[in-house]
């Protein structure tokens, strides 16, 4: 089949990449001519595992162009998918401009039936919207042509995209049930039939179902996230162990296992932006989503705890302080920066006084951009902030290591190690990645999100603290320097002062 992808991004080149290896012919369009010039080139805007080989193969084997060339794109394909970004606006609803430039040019091109896809994650209605577009332009050059609007959400994760691609737990797709609309879907059945195992991956629903799916998909995962963030903490208070809650509730077959990792708060283009989208949807709609509002300021309380963590232990003064950033990335296997937690915590430690040494395996330069936009009118605190390109590198002479990304490479770092190469050995582990335990019985302090005072009490062999302790009054954290203040000092709370 001959396919066109509108926006060549970390879902556009995905798509068409992983629709050529199954065999279509594919055009990609962009409107960033650089992005463009490098594929052409050869090269990889993006670090998506799999995906170069595919694209350099299916390009080698002329199944996959890139171009900006918009007519040549409307003409190429029987299927044009919108694949374009829809970023958050200023109020948290998502902008459709990029969505309906693109679909304002399809409409302007078109010469025969067409079936829009909406791959976008996009509110409900815009299917509506674009197809009232199409059909203004196709009045406005006194075309008379059939098409349809289809809805047909992503729901692959950056660092499996491929995987996610080919193996797909379902496939959504919301068409009308006109003739257009029937005959859109049986070119989409076609087209995902290799990926649509034993038959039964495709859901088939009316457009608007489609459209709320997706953004019910992420918000149910965030939602997940954000509850054990804040049991998380909560643990922190009770000197309970949330990776033992985690097990414990995640063996409910009702509840599962999967995104149920407390951390340093969600990141990525799609989570923050895509709940913040649909509170905005339920306002506009006259209601409230209070759960999501619920869940996003949850969230944004969670990127500080790392930090607080590491300001309480240093009380609140960094300066002199050198402290080793691990990741980058708003997760493993991507360069995408996009709301990453490392940029609030990197610029919270350099404003209370830090020298930062960062490592991240590939976002190094996704992450200086991003910095440096972040900290545009700070120059003084960018020249305190450097990179490295191995983690040991990052350890050498650090008063304390932060792990931000849950990257495999810092999942070896051994007590031994950074005894030897840290000024103190001291972990603050935004992802649970290391074991606590271990780390303490060997003289290493890592402090966890919702775990950390459990090492502390096993290793003193203490009961646990009566409710009394638990009530005291949260008052200014003390500095200390020995590794255990920052596991909360004999109690469970951490050490309070006046
Ligand atoms: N990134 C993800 O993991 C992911 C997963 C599922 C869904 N989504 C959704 O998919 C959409 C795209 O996300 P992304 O991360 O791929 O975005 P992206 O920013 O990586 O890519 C978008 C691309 O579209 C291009 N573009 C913009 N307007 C254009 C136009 N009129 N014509 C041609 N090209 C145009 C941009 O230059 C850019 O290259 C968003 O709605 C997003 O929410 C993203
Ligand atoms: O148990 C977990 C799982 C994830 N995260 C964080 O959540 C964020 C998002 O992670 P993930 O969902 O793996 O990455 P994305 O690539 O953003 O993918 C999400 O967003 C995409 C865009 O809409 C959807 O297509 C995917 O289905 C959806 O998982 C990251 O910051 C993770 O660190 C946690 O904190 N705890």
């Amino acid at each position: 089949m001959k396919v066109t992808i509108v926006g060549t991004g970390y879902v556009g080149l995905v798509t068409g990449a992983c629709l050529a290896e199954l065999g279509n012919d594919v055009f990609c369009l962009d409107s960033d001519a650089d992005k463009v010039a490098l594929l052409q080139a050869g090269g990889m805007p993006i670090y998506e595992p799999g995906l170069q080989e595919i694209v350099q193969r299916n390009v080698e084997e002329g199944r996959l162009l890139f171009s900006s060339d918009v007519k040549a794109s409307v003409a190429f394909g029987d299927v044009q998918f919108i694949a374009v970004g829809t970023p958050p606006r200023d109020d948290g609803s998502a902008d459709l401009s990029c969505v309906f430039d693109a679909a304002r040019a399809i409409g302007r091109h078109m010469d025969r039936f067409r079936v829009v896809v909406q791959k976008s994650t996009v509110p409900v209605g815009t299917a509506e919207q674009v197809a009232r577009l199409v059909r203004a332009e196709l009045q406005a050059h006194g075309k008379d042509l059939d098409f349809s609007v289809v809805s047909n959400p992503e729901f692959l994760k950056e660092g499996a995209a491929v995987q996610d691609f080919m193996a797909p737990d379902r496939i959504v797709v919301g068409a009308d049930d006109d003739l257009p609309g029937r005959r859109a879907l049986a070119l989409l059945r076609q087209l995902y039939a290799p990926v649509n195992r034993n038959q039964e991956r495709l859901r088939v629903m009316d457009v608007r179902s489609a459209e709320l799916t997706k953004y019910a998909a992420n918000a149910m995962l965030a939602t997940r996230i954000s509850f054990m963030n804040e049991l998380a903490n909560l643990a922190d208070c009770l000197g309970a162990d949330i990776e033992l809650v985690r097990q414990g509730i995640g063996s409910d077959p009702r509840i599962g296992y999967s995104f149920l990792q407390a951390g340093a708060g969600y990141g990525g283009s799609c989570f923050p932006k895509d709940v913040d989208a649909l509170c905005r949807t339920a306002q506009s709609s006259g209601t409230r989503l209070a759960v999501l509002e619920a869940v996003q300021s949850a969230n944004l309380r969670q990127k500080q705890v790392l930090l607080d963590k590491v300001l309480a232990h240093f009380g609140g003064d960094l300066r002199g302080r050198t402290i080793a950033v691990l990741g980058l990335a708003f997760k493993p296997d991507t360069d995408d920066m996009r709301e990453a937690p490392s940029r609030a915590l990197v610029a919270g430690l350099l404003r209370a006084g830090a020298r930062v040494v960062a490592h991240d395996p590939v976002a190094r330069e996704q992450a200086q951009r991003a910095l440096e936009h972040d900290l545009a009118g700070e120059p003084q605190l960018l020249a305190q902030l450097g990179y490295v390109e191995r983690p040991t590198s990052a350890l050498e002479g650090a008063d304390a290591v932060v792990i931000v990304t849950e990257w495999r490479h810092y999942r070896t770092l051994s007590a031994s190690l950074l005894k030897r190469s840290m000024r103190t050995p001291l972990v603050f582990d935004g992802r649970n990645l290391l074991d606590p335990h271990q780390l303490a019985s060997q003289g290493v302090a890592c402090v966890g999100i919702g775990r950390s005072n459990l090492s502390l009490l096993r290793e003193a062999d203490a009961p646990t603290p009566p409710a009394r302790q638990l009530a005291l009054p949260k008052k200014k954290v003390r500095a200390e320097s020995a590794p255990q203040a920052a596991l909360g000092g004999p109690g469970v709370l951490p050490v309070a002062t006046g």
